[in-house]
């Protein structure tokens, strides 16, 4: 890359890296470090991050099989550190969230949920989880949630932190929040209404109706169902088959497709088109383009 291109490479990522700031520091104001400590009073399972270098996808697991991959504090906190590692990944292309054990995640760990439930400690476990959810999702790699099993409440949402979602054919997504006198709080209701539209997400959170892959798929919830259950073993392999046909090419070349469609999504048209120049000028005149250039392909 030149200098020139380095230089505005630096820029974007420098703009993205300042959204994210702001994401830490929105709403209350105050420092997430209350809630740190309180989290990490609830120990027990892990997120672990697998970073394949070779192809450039990295695996994000959800593990704590013995509660259905619910997520316990200290798991919210080690999520929140491995998107922090992928925000760096610069080789990276694309990241793929499974469950271990052949199912997704039942959300919140119950027992956090009941230890929390004063409505202050309440906000700021969501503050902490939007704001590593907003982060996820606005990674410059391509995001799949594999859907195994059940996503059940907060693992729902965190269906809908990822680009896409695939789906094994015993797969669900269920938003159960309202059988537990709840709303999404992780930020999944602002992403479903994005992602469903508003009609089909009051349905979905008004209902806790149940989604299986063909609904999902129809109401444009689910990407593709991967034809084999849960707990095979083989859904990783067509998760990556699947993701191979968006993956060709080079990392920064990925990456920036991601970083546009981020800025077109969440930016105003002038700042989003202001963006998508500056990530342009990272790729333009680069060792894709001028290779690109010289093959003078044809796009038949
Ligand atoms: C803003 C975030 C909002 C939230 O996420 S609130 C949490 C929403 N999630 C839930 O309410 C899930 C409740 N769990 C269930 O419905 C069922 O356990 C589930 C997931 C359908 C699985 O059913 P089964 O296959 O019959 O298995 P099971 O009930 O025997 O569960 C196996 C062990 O896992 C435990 N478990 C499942 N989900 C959990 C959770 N979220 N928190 C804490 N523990 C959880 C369950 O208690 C059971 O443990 P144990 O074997 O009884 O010790």
């Amino acid at each position: 890359m030149s200098v020139c291109g380095a230089a505005r490479c630096r820029g974007a990522v420098r703009r993205i890296l300042q959204q994210n700031r702001a994401v830490c520091s929105h709403t209350s104001g105050s420092t997430p470090e209350g809630i740190r400590e309180k989290l990490q009073a609830f120990p027990g399972g892990s997120v672990e991050l697998q970073k394949q270098r070779d192809s450039g996808v990295a695996l994000l697991t959800v593990n704590n099989p013995a509660r259905m991959n619910a997520f316990s504090g200290s798991m919210m906190l080690e999520l929140e550190q491995r998107v922090r590692e992928l925000e760096t990944w610069t080789e990276g292309k694309a990241v793929i969230v499974q469950g271990a054990a052949g199912t997704f995640c039942s959300g919140s760990d119950l027992n956090a949920v009941r230890a929390l439930a004063n409505p202050h400690d309440g906000m700021k476990m969501c503050e902490f989880m939007q704001n590593t959810l907003t982060r996820l999702l606005r990674l410059p790699l391509i995001s799949v949630a594999l859907v195994e099993g059940r996503a059940l409440g907060g693992g729902a949402e965190l269906t809908t932190a990822c680009d896409f979602r695939l789906m094994t054919s015993d797969g669900v997504i269920q938003f159960v929040h309202k059988h537990m006198g709840l709303v999404p709080g992780w930020g999944g209701a602002a992403r479903l209404v994005r992602i469903v539209g508003s009609q089909n997400a009051l349905k979905l959170l008004s209902g806790a109706k149940k989604v299986d892959p063909d609904t999902g798929k129809q109401m444009g919830l689910v990407d593709e169902v991967l034809h084999c259950s849960s707990g095979e073993g083989n859904a990783l392999s067509h998760a990556e088959r699947w993701l191979g046909q968006f993956i060709q090419g080079p990392a920064p070349v990925i990456q920036a497709a991601k970083r546009v469609v981020v800025s077109g999504r969440e930016l105003p048209l002038d700042e989003a088109l202001q963006t998508e120049r500056s990530v342009f000028g990272t790729v333009w005149g680069g060792p894709a383009n001028l290779e690109a250039l010289a093959l003078k392909p044809k796009h038949k």
